[in-house]
């Protein structure tokens, strides 16, 4: 059998009284693209927190490769192969364009090399180099990140993500007050994604949930209402009451 990149099983927290995330279990498979779908408060961003760490879970299990990840702190679940870009942006705008990617991209120096001068972090640098140009930014390369327009911070941010070579990339609404062409230009860029990476994302445009998605996964009240491709789950008269608000 081959073992699921991600398994998320039977994870549940609460906060209070409020089952944030109830009883949740789905598989993330290789190189494909998941989407998490539900409205506000759904128990979307809670989820992303149990399975990147930010939060320990009350139950259930987190498997990143087959190896039990359950509770792990962010810097376990990083190390195990996990990365995630965050709603609000985590870039340091203070940085260059380039000093952002490379300081990402420092992890895959040995740990002998880490500390050396960086111009002398060779694998670093030609990580670096790879992504400028992958996500065309090797034109802005010495702008200062704070500078960016939204939609380039955004593509920087998914290029910071990428840079540590990680199995799984967990994406929070990259999208999110993007222009039409910008939306249209992540799209595609996240679906090249899946060459490198697993893809889990949660994304609230539902046409681009539609186009760009492999499998989706859909949360109503901090429980899964619902998973699979996404003509089925459009179909699926529970998903259109709870979430398109048809009857
Ligand atoms: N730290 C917390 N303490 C208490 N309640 C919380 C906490 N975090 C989330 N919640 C509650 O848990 C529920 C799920 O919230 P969550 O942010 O995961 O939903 P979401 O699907 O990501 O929503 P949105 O689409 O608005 O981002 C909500 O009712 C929210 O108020």
């Amino acid at each position: 059998m081959i073992t699921p990149v991600l398994d998320i099983r039977d994870l549940g927290i609460s906060f209070g009284g409020l089952k944030a995330v109830d009883q949740v279990s789905f598989q993330a498979q290789r190189h494909k693209i998941t989407t998490v779908i539900g409205p506000n408060g759904a128990g979307k961003s809670t989820l992303f927190n149990l399975i990147s760490g930010a939060l320990k879970p009350h139950r259930g299990q987190v498997m990143i490769d087959g190896v039990d990840m359950t509770g792990a702190a962010p810097e376990r679940t990083k190390a195990a192969g996990l990365s995630r870009s965050f709603q609000i942006t985590s870039l340091f705008p203070e940085l260059t364009v380039a000093e952002n990617i490379r300081l990402a991209a420092q992890v895959l120096e040995t740990a002998r090399r880490a500390f050396l001068p960086i111009s002398r972090s060779a694998r670093a640098m030609s990580k670096t180099s790879q992504m400028l140009e992958r996500f065309q930014l090797t034109h802005r390369r010495d702008e200062l990140a704070g500078n960016l327009s939204h939609g380039d911070q955004r593509r920087l941010e998914i290029a910071v993500c990428l840079a540590s070579e990680p199995k799984i990339l967990l994406l929070d609404e990259p999208t999110q007050g993007m222009s039409h062409g910008d939306t249209a230009d992540t799209a595609k860029l996240v679906r090249s994604l899946t060459e490198d990476v697993t893809v889990l994302l949660i994304e609230h445009d539902i046409g681009l949930v539609m186009d760009l998605s492999d499998y989706v996964v859909v949360m109503h009240q901090g429980r899964k209402l619902a998973e699979g491709h996404p003509d089925v789950v459009r179909a699926d008269p529970a998903v259109q009451a709870a979430y398109f608000g048809h009857h």
